[in-house]
């Protein structure tokens, strides 16, 4: 049996890698059980799943950024050849920002209305680089520019509640790129902007990804999005990553019965019934299940293979390796594939 292990990306070794990540409420209640997540270099990956999930949790862990009620019990994450739990935080500190950078989903909110937009780009180019305030402010015009900001210099004199949903981003992702992180963290960057102005951002952040060799790990719940951009996908499930693989190959052959639900539920379709599809239950009570499957009780092949409610119920399913891509075999298995299809 192949054992789910990624440590190489494209033949070289990962920028970021995440080993049986677990985080924990103070009350002891368990909110990322065991996550495993890779990246490689210039690699976007997407994290997906229903809302409360834990992608964000996940995302805030990697950089050590939990708020106060959530702890990180284990697990490992290196970046860079770097260890960064055993990091203390000053050096956090150093890292944040510099080498790894995180853009949020409400940019007017992210930005402080009191300060002008060139105090705000300028933050991290002076903390990380120390650049004087001259040289600062010429180059937070550049990177204004380089986002696609018109007139660059007079923005930079304008407040951020001036600025429009999609401007107010491109000025986070603009302070986000300052220092030249290799790693930039999007939580749904574009969910709060208008589609035609979601597009222009993807756009920019893939231009970023070129000019930079920046490396992307982009949280999201819209799979057109994941499409269009990410290279791989994980798709997560109270607090655990049912399935992971090349983006392309997972919307074309979804092995998790959850996965494939997300798939034809962003398909906007209607079903035979007319209806549209929509997953019965809610993953909300899914991680006080101590053993089996979390989704099981969710899982229409449940009801329909029943043969598979032992094997499902009675222990958490392992990822095994689906041609190029990860998800736990029981699916298949329900689906009649012989075994020579399973890698
Ligand atoms: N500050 C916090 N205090 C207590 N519990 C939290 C906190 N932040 C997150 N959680 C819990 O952790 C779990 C994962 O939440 P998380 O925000 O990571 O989900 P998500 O997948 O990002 O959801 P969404 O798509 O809605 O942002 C949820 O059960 C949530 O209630």
């Amino acid at each position: 049996m192949a054992v789910h292990d990624m440590t190489r990306v494209n033949g070289s070794a990962p920028l970021l890698e995440v080993r049986k990540l677990r985080v924990s409420l103070e009350s002891g209640k368990t909110v990322i059980d065991g996550v495993d997540l890779t990246i490689g270099r210039r690699e976007v990956v997407a994290l997906v799943g229903e809302s409360g999930s834990g992608k964000s949790v996940t995302a805030l862990a990697l950089s050590r950024l939990l708020p106060a009620a959530l702890r990180m019990t284990s697990g490992s994450i290196r970046f860079d050849g770097q260890d960064i739990v055993a990091k203390s935080d000053a050096e956090l500190n150093r890292l944040r920002g510099a080498e790894i950078s995180m853009l949020f989903q409400q940019p007017q909110v992210m930005l402080d209305p009191t300060s002008r937009v060139q105090a705000q780009v300028a933050e991290p180019l002076r903390k990380h680089r120390g650049l004087g305030r001259r040289q600062a402010f010429a180059r937070v015009v550049d990177l204004l520019r380089s986002v696609g900001i018109p007139d660059p210099a007079v923005r930079a004199r304008a407040f951020s509640y001036q600025l429009s949903g999609g401007m107010a981003q491109r000025v986070m992702i603009a302070a986000a790129m300052a220092a030249g992180p290799k790693l930039l963290i999007a939580d749904e960057p574009t969910t709060a902007l208008d589609v035609t102005v979601q597009a222009q951002i993807l756009r920019l952040l893939k231009e970023e990804r070129e000019r930079h060799d920046l490396s992307i790990l982009l949280i999201t719940h819209d799979l057109s999005i994941v499409s269009a951009f990410a290279d791989r996908m994980a798709v997560m499930y109270a607090g655990r990553i049912l399935e992971e693989g090349p983006t392309q190959e997972i919307m074309r052959r979804p092995a998790h019965p959850y996965t494939r639900a997300l798939i034809r539920c962003s398909l906007l379709v209607p079903e035979s019934d007319g209806k549209l599809m929509s997953i019965p239950g809610s993953g909300s009570q899914a991680l006080a299940i101590k053993e089996g499957c979390r989704f099981a009780p969710r899982c229409t092949l449940m009801r329909e293979y029943p043969g598979l409610r032992t094997a499902c119920c009675s222990r958490e399913p392992e990822l095994e390796q689906f041609a190029q891509h990860w998800a736990c075999r029981c699916h298949a298995t329900a689906e009649g594939l012989q075994e020579g299809d399973v890698a």
